[in-house]
């Protein structure tokens, strides 16, 4: 879940790219990019890092033209080397560089295609240089003078060629800019516009509506699974559908956990999907647990905060933030490394005794993944003097490994995996722990946005909505992706920086 976001506009795009980065900071904090275009010619940034650090003013002054595109790198293939962050550049045909949110799920067998087929190399191990070499080998099929059906002839092929999730912006040197999403719509991306009086109409495209929202660009629509859209250097819009297999099957895990609460994502409002994520915990606290002896209701900050709200609300029972947390820490779970996760969390919250001292107290989190949070903060509550600790997730268990952009690729690192709700209770040293249903996790989204038929539900229920999944794929992903192999290797840093000769600025 990176982040991705681009921009044509009338003006110098850098500052508002840095803006829309930094809001979407929350789906990726290893690495940080930007591209730009002008007057023929790209301009780089990127490094590892959270946007902040990556961007000095020298970078900024450089990272000139009225063109650009982003990204918040969070790994979910190959390495966390600065080599692998985005964007992507490629040559050929014109001169392409490409964003992306996802994952692919059958990046090998098309690095031998590029290779052996269409001569083309791959020289990293991101999933990310494997998609727009597709998109560049395709989009090289269209000959000369392209218009917008050949840059849609080349994603439906695309779409033909790669599985699994993608959401893309990609800027095409001297045509435009292009985005398209997988045939299932796994990954967010939202597509806005702004007109300002006397200029052309200016079109962002970002993982998340939030990103529009700082901007002052309205929001035109999500764009849906299967299709693209192309905005040529004269800012003329289109938008067609690639694929005849689309069906929307959005990550739910997105409403759960990933997106930001203010934003809108496939019609509906994140924050209100939350709410609904509360009410429901509530009734199946009452429904089985009729005679509770909760005190009160402490959500676990700051995704969980919504939803414990509201489950406090509904159950009639007090709510208090009884953990304060430190705002310069950033998300646990999207940390590198189970080390760095677990060291976090105390970094990250600090209980307070008053709120704990002889009362019964029901923690609640939107979902427990690898237990890291739960187990600490848990230990953290008795520490406080709670009498009872009860633990609750707005999520079912999460039981199997995530393979479209979610770093979650080891079975065995999930608490929940092949064990009881009982089993886990005790391991993570809970009085009594309560799951969301899955049932009610989709009716919360529904109830938002009825339009939201099915999802990709695979971290929960184990189906692979694409269909091509299989137990040999997962151990394949596991020994490659366990937190040993990830981390016992050295991190190249390589000289990742385009050319740019103009004047070098202090
Ligand atoms: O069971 P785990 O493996 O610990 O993962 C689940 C936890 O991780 C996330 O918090 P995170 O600190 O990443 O972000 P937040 O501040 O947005 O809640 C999530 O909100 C849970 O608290
Ligand atoms: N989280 C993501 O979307 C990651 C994108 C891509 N697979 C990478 O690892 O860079
Ligand atoms: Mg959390």
């Amino acid at each position: 879940m990176c982040g991705i976001v681009g921009l044509m506009g009338n003006s110098m795009v850098n500052q508002a790219l840095y803006d829309a980065l930094t809001v979407l900071q929350h789906r990726g904090q290893d690495a940080a990019g930007m591209m730009t275009w002008d007057d023929g010619r790209f301009f780089l940034r990127k490094s590892n890092g959270l946007v902040r650090d990556v961007f000095h003013t020298r970078h900024m002054k450089r990272l000139q033209g009225n063109i650009g595109i982003g990204h918040v790198r969070y790994p979910t293939a190959g390495s966390s080397s600065e080599a692998e962050s985005q964007p992507f550049y490629v040559n050929s045909p014109y001169g392409i560089t490409l964003v992306h949110n996802g994952n692919l799920t059958n990046s090998d067998q098309l690095v031998k295609e590029l290779f052996n087929t269409d001569l083309r190399h791959i020289n990293t191990r991101s999933d990310s240089e494997v998609l727009l070499n597709v998109f560049a080998h395709e989009l090289g099929k269209q000959g000369h003078r392209l218009d917008a059906e050949d840059v849609f002839d080349a994603v439906r092929r695309v779409h033909r060629r790669c599985r699994g999730g993608y959401a893309a912006v990609s800027i095409i040197s001297d045509l435009g800019m292009v985005a398209f999403r997988d045939i299932n719509g796994i990954r967010p991306v939202v597509v806005g516009k702004r007109c300002i009086e006397g200029g052309q109409p200016e079109y962002m495209i970002a993982s998340e509506s939030v990103a529009l929202d700082v901007a002052g660009f309205e929001l035109i629509r999500d764009l849906a699974p299967g299709e693209a859209v192309f905005i040529n250097n004269d800012r003329e819009m289109f938008m067609q559908q690639c694929s005849e297999s689309a069906r929307l099957r959005p990550c739910i895990f997105e409403y759960v956990y990933l997106a930001r609460p203010d934003s809108i994502m496939d019609g509906a409002n994140v924050y209100g999907t939350r709410m609904r994520m509360g009410q429901k915990l509530a009734l199946k606290v009452e429904r089985e647990w009729p005679d509770h002896d909760i005190d009160v209701v402490i959500p676990i900050p700051d995704t969980s905060r919504t939803a414990a709200l509201e489950l406090a609300q509904y159950l009639g029972v007090k709510y208090r933030e009884g953990f304060v947390k430190n705002r310069y820490i950033g998300r646990t779970f999207i940390m590198p490394g189970q080390t760095q996760r677990k060291k976090s969390v105390r970094q990250k919250l600090n209980a307070m005794d008053v709120e704990f001292d002889g009362k019964n107290v029901l923690l609640v989190d939107d979902s427990i993944v690898r237990g890291t949070t739960c187990q600490e903060i848990i230990q953290m509550a008795r520490e406080a003097g709670a009498k009872k600790v009860y633990f609750a997730s707005a999520a079912p268990a999460v039981r199997y490994p995530n393979v479209y952009g979610i770093d979650m690729p080891v079975a065995m690192e999930l608490i929940g995996h092949d064990r009881t709700d009982e089993e886990v209770c005790t391991l993570i040293g809970a009085d009594r722990l309560i799951y969301q249903d899955l049932e009610d996790l989709k009716d919360a989204c529904r109830e938002i946005n009825p339009a939201l038929e099915a999802f990709d539900c695979s971290v929960f229920d184990g189906q692979y909505v694409t269909g091509d999944i299989d137990g040999d794929y997962l151990a394949r992903l596991e020994a490659a992706r366990n937190d040993a192999a990830r981390h016992g290797g050295s991190v190249s840093s390589a000289v990742v920086e385009m050319h740019n000769d103009i004047e070098e600025v202090e």
